[in-house]
């Protein structure tokens, strides 16, 4: 189950606040940046980092050249000698040039294949979890909270990491450099280092309203871009012009887009003050030390090559501390980021269902008592008894919102009970790894999923490990006729190889009956002990229909199948009929023997059975008509 504790935006604020953003744990975070770049790519990294140090080093020696031109163009020489004695500086000030400006160019072209790569460890990292964490999750808001502040941020940040760790690597050698440059010709300068511990707060500061700001508004965003995709996406096209819903959406957008706009200014106007007041002091000291200077050079402490090495000293000076201040804010606040997406991370995930052990051919599955509920609270399931042997086929039927649905996620393993045993074999499924009891279990859901791709892959998705893992093509021929998909799946344009989606280049739409076909022709494709069928036949034209239900006949033998359904004369030949209520089972038995008992499911039958005899619509509030059987021609008159 998922753990109850509420982890999002107060705890990541508290833990902001607490946690390691002193500017003294800066080596954790510098560490932290180095070993996610590190293992992303070691290669790129260090080719990264090289230029800069290439222009660290040949940035040290421009102090010493200028200070030596600077002497030579104010030294008294003969006619014509002053050029021949600066030649050799002023050949090296434009080597210096030269391999500034190359090795930026290099760094810059480096630095982006390094952020693409880092942005693919990341991903894979937060992919790893979002694909494998609990189904339970998915039903919790708070994990959505996480998951699209982390999926957003793993967009952007790893760039934002590279770009610091780089910044403050070049900046710190940059600085060495510089420092041991200008001790050596001006020592004087080096006051201009005295800001730099008060710009690291103020970076540290910048870090954590940056991750608090998006941490506070990841709801803001979220809905959005939920409300930018009703207007974009396919699936609800039709409803949007339907009802006419343009302007209404786009009211909504706007008004949150304000929002957010607002939000965003508010916070570009705190972020603007906190960086104009380290400029401040940065531009104070600056003017205070070239005060100095001058009236250095005016009292004689100073030669004027000495003033002119600090002239240059101090622009090289600020241009690293920066580089490096800057450096050390963006670490500090992607810090805060990685380790979200490191909480993230260590969300619990369930194993490779490669790796999970096999359990044996089901012979029979059993609950007893068992009960669930959702991570909301909300209680679907009470005091379910239920045996489900190899060979039978066993339907759940009962009103909408009854628990059929959760109760064939429970069988099929997808929800643990949240009370009660259920057991495969007899052996308790809490103690089995979840994927071993799924690799069993073939499952057709009422909201199947349609793939935007390839018949194929539409249909092989039942089984990838079979359909793939022996080259050439996957064999999804039987499938899809046991299915009744094959004739018109081998009419399309490019046969079982054309994209299921009219979105995709050279794809194709199919009709509701249609897809539910390629959806049982996938659960067909898994085979399995256990065949799972929820609403299998909703959207099937009458002869359709009936050739599903002989494919679901020929499918049993030697499986167990559950099948679910609100047309109840499709499950007056099966084994046994539970009848469900409020997540409780209200009635067990055979159709004669609940017909006989008269009970609940005696009246949805005989309100469904009335509507065809008299050709009149069922008034009752349940078991509503369904408009595709035969007979329902005369319900609507
Ligand atoms: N993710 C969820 N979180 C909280 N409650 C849920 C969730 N999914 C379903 N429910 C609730 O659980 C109950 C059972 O839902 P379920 O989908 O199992 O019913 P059903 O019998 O299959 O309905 P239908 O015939 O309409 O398909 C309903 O009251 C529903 O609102």
């Amino acid at each position: 189950m998922v753990a109850q504790r509420r982890v999002d935006p107060v705890h990541l604020q508290v833990e902001s606040r607490r946690g390691r953003s002193r500017p003294a744990a800066l080596p954790h975070w510098v560490r932290r940046a180095w070993g996610t770049c590190w293992a992303a790519g070691p290669r790129d990294l260090l080719a990264t980092l090289v230029p800069q140090f290439v222009t660290a080093v040949v940035l040290a020696a421009l102090l010493p050249l200028v200070r030596t031109l600077l002497h030579v163009l104010t030294t008294e020489t003969a006619d014509g000698e002053r050029l021949a004695r600066a030649a050799v500086p002023l050949l090296l000030l434009a080597l210096v040039g030269l391999a500034v400006g190359m090795a930026g160019a290099v760094q810059g072209q480096r630095q982006k294949v390094l952020g693409e790569v880092v942005q693919r460890h990341v991903w894979s990292r937060f992919l790893d979890v979002s694909a494998r964490v609990d189904l339970a999750h998915y039903d919790s808001p708070e994990f959505f909270e996480r998951l699209e502040r982390v999926r957003l941020h793993a967009m952007t940040r790893p760039l934002a990491v590279v770009q610091g760790l780089v910044s403050v690597a070049g900046g710190a050698v940059g600085l060495v450099a510089v420092v041991v440059a200008v001790w050596a010709v001006a020592p004087v300068a080096l006051v201009l280092l005295a800001p730099v511990p008060v710009l690291l707060l103020i970076a540290r500061r910048g870090g954590r309203q940056e991750f608090e700001f998006a941490v506070r508004h990841a709801p803001a965003l979220r809905l959005r871009s939920y409300l930018q995709s009703t207007l974009t996406d396919r699936g609800t096209a039709s409803e949007v012009r339907s009802y006419g819903l343009q302007s209404h959406l786009r009211g909504r957008w706007d008004a949150t887009s304000d929002e957010w706009i607002g939000a965003v200014r508010e916070h570009s106007r705190r972020r603007t003050r906190t960086i104009l007041a380290g400029e401040l002091v940065t531009a104070l000291v600056a003017v205070g030390l070239l005060v100095a200077v001058v009236a250095a050079l005016d009292t004689g402490r100073l030669t004027f090559s000495q003033a002119g090495a600090v002239g240059v000293a101090v622009p090289l000076l600020a241009a690293r501390s920066r580089q490096f201040v800057r450096g050390v804010g963006a670490v500090l606040e992607s810090g805060l980021f990685l380790d979200d997406l490191d909480e993230f991370h260590s969300t619990p995930v369930e194993p490779d269902a490669h790796d999970a052990p096999a359990v044996g051919p089901l012979e029979v599955l059993r609950a007893r008592d068992v009960s669930f509920r959702f991570s909301s609270g909300a209680r679907a399931l009470r005091g379910i008894d239920l045996d489900l042997r190899a060979g039978e086929v066993v339907a759940l039927v009962g009103e909408n919102g009854s628990g059929k649905s959760t109760l064939a996620k429970v069988l099929a393993g997808l929800h643990r009970p949240t009370g009660g045993l259920l057991t495969w074999n007899g052996l308790d499924v809490a103690e089995l790894p979840a994927a071993a009891v799924r690799r069993r279990v073939a499952v057709m859901f009422q909201d199947f999923a349609h793939w935007q791709l390839s018949a194929v892959d539409n249909i092989a998705f039942g089984d990838v490990d079979r359909a793939y893992g022996r080259g050439g093509p996957p064999d999804v021929e039987d499938a899809a006729r046991e299915a009744g998909a094959w004739e018109f799946l081998r009419g399309l344009p490019a046969g079982l190889d054309t994209p299921l989606s009219a979105e995709r280049p050279g794809g194709t739409e199919l009709s509701g009956g249609q897809w539910q076909r390629v959806a049982l022709a996938r659960a067909l494709y898994r085979g399995g002990d256990l065949l799972i069928l929820d609403e299998p036949s909703a959207a099937l034209d009458a002869r359709a229909e009936a050739e599903l239900f002989a494919t679901v006949r020929a499918a049993t033998r030697g499986r167990a199948v559950l099948l679910i359904t609100h047309r109840l004369a499709n499950v007056r030949d099966v084994d046994r009929i539970h009848v469900l209520r409020d997540g409780l089972v209200d009635d067990v038995g055979t159709h004669e023997e609940l017909l006989r008992r008269g009970g609940h499911y005696a009246a949805l039958y005989e309100l469904q059975a009335r509507a065809f005899r008299s050709g009149r619509a069922p008034v009752a509030d349940d078991a509503g008509p369904r408009t595709d059987a035969p007979g329902t021609k005369g319900w609507w008159r």
